[in-house]
């Protein structure tokens, strides 16, 4: 890529590494049983997957993308959402094909690995242990670690200096349009897969630098 090399490499989590939707659409679902009103089901709660839980839970209350919700229904659905997904972080969520392969042949070559994701720590800590992905990282940011998230580029930026690599040395590699917006204004280069959520939009329209049907590809792409 660019012939620049690359040392450091920063997964999104969501969407790229894990198809986590199963288990948040569960979550959504039994949130909105409770309160009586009417499911959202996973194909919506897709498009619906990206900026973090709070705005999630905004999403499937309305079912609308850009839904503002009725305060105390927010105030009441938030705690019983997060206690749902939290005792089911991933009875269903899986890595997606080419994942595991990645993640070996890249660390077996000393690139270093991090984590960015708009995902709570909380959760986060959870499901990359369960799906024994967790020792390959060297950092983790989520959504709620520092004040600001993705499409910030805050995290990225914290994570580059916390692993003491320069930004052009960096790969971000992510599923969504706000992955995209923070690598480009942390300076960084950004590789997309097709086949995460982008709330229901074609990735290769948010200009990454190159489209990967599979992170078994990514490995053979950094030593060209
Ligand atoms: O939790 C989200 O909304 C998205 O998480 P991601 O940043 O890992 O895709
Ligand atoms: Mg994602």
């Amino acid at each position: 890529m660019n012939g620049v090399p690359v040392s450091l490499v920063m997964f999104d989590l969501d969407g790229t590494l894990v198809d986590s939707v199963p288990d948040l659409a569960w979550a959504a679902d039994r949130t909105l049983e409770d309160l009586g009103l009417p499911l959202v089901g996973e194909d919506k709660t897709r498009d619906y997957v990206g900026n973090g839980l709070y705005v999630l839970v905004k999403r499937i209350l309305t079912q609308e993308l850009d839904g503002e919700p009725d305060k105390a229904l927010y105030d009441k659905a938030l705690p019983i959402y997060w206690e749902y997904y939290r005792g089911n972080v991933s009875q269903f969520s899986q890595l997606y094909d080419g994942v595991q392969e990645a993640l070996d042949t890249l660390k077996a070559r000393g690139i270093k690995l991090a984590c960015v994701t708009n995902k709570a720590e909380e959760f986060t800590k959870t499901l990359l242990a369960h799906l024994k992905i967790d020792t390959y990282f060297e950092v983790m940011v989520g959504g709620d670690t520092l004040e600001k998230k993705k499409p910030d580029p805050l995290p990225l930026l914290h994570i580059a200096k916390t692993v003491d690599v320069p930004i052009e040395n960096c790969l971000m590699v992510g599923d969504s349009r706000h992955d995209i917006a923070a690598a480009r204004a942390a300076g960084m280069r950004v590789a997309a897969v097709p086949y995460g959520y982008n709330h229901g939009d074609d990735i290769a329209e948010s200009n990454p630098d190159v489209v990967v049907q599979s992170l078994a590809e990514l490995p053979d792409l950094l030593s060209d």
